[in-house]
């Protein structure tokens, strides 16, 4: 297949259009892209912020919960073995537990005993239960006990956050837990008691958690980055069966959270485990303003990065509608600009094409005031001076082609133009069973005119005989000059020898007339022989030689008449 100009530049326009808008498509997506994943950022960020402040809302209010137990007389009285207060302080203490799902229980330890529990509410279920008699225990050796007996009254105690080992009836065993706790204090100010409540930390998640998009994944971990929630519960509490598994490890931006160096951080993790399915998150750093051995929790919320690029996927649509229509827009720019621009090279080709041609020339683009209009312009004089040339040359080879078959004296045919119409006559006459004369004259004494007279009068003579002779014969008759004085007329088709004779003697008549010649008047005699075919010959030669010797014979004649 070939490619032409128009074709080529057509392909590279419409690929070069294409390419354009496939670009810009892709910067805009990209752009799209950047702004969507910040978009994002901004509201994980902000759904963090939210999740950490309700769970500071949760804690303020266990803690005011804890502290307005810890200050009811029933906590002091039953730390004094008064077990109608005990059973008062656990009526208050399944209060709580009913509001809130998460409190799994609450306790009244004393300090002394070795920490043994004086009241002790557990969840069973969705109910409270109170435990007492012998499946109370001694809890003195738990931080929560011992630390919290160390604080003044009115503050509150938070815990690590670890698996809940602590055998009982609630149905929290072996699950996340955090401990809040405060001192019940006396009248003189010493601690007697602590009043602890164990928080399901995967319960206050699950409600606090609960509003977030489906797609939203909450993470949580301790100021060392251990995983404590996380979408993939094997990855939690790496540290208690003896492995750490870190929000660090996992994702490296989040290491200055955890150090402490910066209080939030965004990642777009498209790399490492998360290759396959890259996630949009941010993470923050919660601190407890409370004493607590716990620094800090660290927590996120992240989402699958192809979620939060699905907005685009309308956008994507018209996108590809705009790079089609823009494509083929300019596939067809392409195409008319291609022909604006070639046609005007056609036509100056089919111009040069019909240079020498006879047809209509191609009007030229002359009025153009571009490029292409210059040329034309440049292309139509150069045509101009080409064909005055052409028409030079043409008229010279015609007036050559007339001087080689024509006398340049008398204008009359020379002797190989009137050898052809001879044979054309004489082949006419043998096919038709024609007859033709050949008729020879020779100006008698022609040579004392040109001596006596000069050249010039000689060659005006010449011209006159010339011209009578002509006069004497019909169009279809040729006459020719076939030698210095001598003359031949053709006469084809004529109908006897008798009308032959006559226009002998009409040509005779014509030149006995006087020609004056610059004023002077001069007497002219000419000799003549006829031969007719097809009696006096059947050829040229012979029909030549046969008037030949009767033009002698007439000359002879006429000079023994003293004709001349
Ligand atoms: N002016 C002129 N003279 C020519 C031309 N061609 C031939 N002649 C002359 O014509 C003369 C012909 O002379 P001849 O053949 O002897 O003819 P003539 O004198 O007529 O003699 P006869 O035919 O015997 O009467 C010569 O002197 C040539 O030089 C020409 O073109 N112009």
């Amino acid at each position: 297949m070939r490619f032409g100009l128009a074709s080529r530049l057509g392909i590279v326009l419409a690929l070069s259009g294409m390419l354009s808008a496939g670009i810009t498509a892709l910067q805009a997506q990209r752009a799209s892209e950047t702004l969507l994943v910040d978009s994002a950022h901004a509201e994980l960020l902000t759904s963090t912020r939210v999740l950490a402040r309700r769970i500071t809302l949760v804690r303020e209010d266990l803690s005011r919960t804890l502290l307005a137990l810890a200050r009811h007389p029933a906590a002091l009285a039953a730390l004094a073995d008064d077990a109608q207060a005990a059973t008062q302080l656990a009526t208050l203490f399944a209060l709580p537990m009913e509001a809130n799902r998460a409190y799994f229980q609450i306790r009244l330890i004393g300090a002394a005993d070795n920490g043994l529990e004086l009241v002790r509410v557990d969840r069973d279920g969705d109910a409270p239960l109170r435990v007492d008699g012998d499946a109370l225990q001694e809890k003195g050796h738990y931080p929560y006990v011992f630390d919290t007996l160390a604080l003044a009254a009115g503050e509150v105690y938070l815990s690590r956050v670890g698996i809940n080992r602590e055998r009982g009836s609630h149905s929290a065993l072996g699950r996340p837990a955090v401990q809040l706790a405060t001192p019940v204090v006396d009248a003189a100010g010493t601690p007697r008691g602590v009043i602890v409540a164990s928080v399901d930390l995967n319960g206050v998640f699950t409600l606090l958690a609960a509003d977030l998009p489906a797609d939203f994944q909450l993470y949580l971990a301790n100021s060392a980055g251990d995983y404590l929630i996380h979408p993939d519960p094997a990855r939690t509490f790496g540290f208690d069966k003896g492995r750490r598994v870190r929000v660090q490890d996992e994702f490296a931006a989040i290491q200055a959270v955890v150090d402490g160096r910066a209080g939030e951080s965004m990642l777009d993790s498209a790399i490492g485990e998360h290759a396959r399915a890259p996630l949009v998150a941010a993470f923050i750093a919660a601190r407890a303003q409370l004493r607590t051995d716990e620094g800090a929790f660290i927590l996120g919320l992240a989402r699958p990065r192809a979620n939060v690029l699905a907005e685009l996927d309308p956008l994507r649509s018209i996108m590809l509608q705009i790079v089609i229509g823009m494509s083929l827009t300019g596939i067809l720019i392409a195409a008319i600009l291609a022909r604006a621009i070639t046609h005007p090279i056609e036509v100056l080709g089919a111009a040069v094409q019909n240079f020498s041609g006879k047809g209509e020339a191609p009007a030229l683009p002359v009025e153009r005031q571009d490029e292409i209009g210059a040329l034309a312009r440049r292309f139509a004089e150069l045509r101009t001076q080409i064909g005055q040339q052409l028409a030079e040359l043409e008229h010279r080879r015609s007036e050559l082609e007339h001087l080689a078959r024509h006398d340049a004296l008398t204008g009359l045919p020379n002797r190989a133009l009137f050898d052809d119409r001879m044979a054309v006559a004489l082949a006419a006459a043998r096919r038709d069973d024609g007859r033709l004369a050949l008729l020879f004259v020779d100006v008698d004494h022609f040579k004392p005119i040109n001596d006596r007279l000069g050249h010039v009068v000689g060659d005006r003579v010449l011209e006159g005989v010339a011209a009578r002779i002509r006069q004497c014969i019909r169009e279809s008759d040729t006459a020719a000059r076939v030698g210095g004085d001598e003359f031949v007329v053709l006469l084809p088709g004529v109908a006897s020898a008798a009308d032959a004779a006559r226009v002998a003697d009409k040509i005779r008549a014509a030149i006995d007339r006087p020609f004056v010649i610059d004023g002077h008047a001069l007497a002219v005699s000419v000799s003549m022989g006829l031969a007719h075919y097809p009696q006096d010959g059947t050829d040229a030669t012979a029909l030549a030689r046969h008037a030949d010797r009767a033009m002698y014979r007439d000359k002879a004649e006429g000079k023994a008449q003293g004709r001349g």
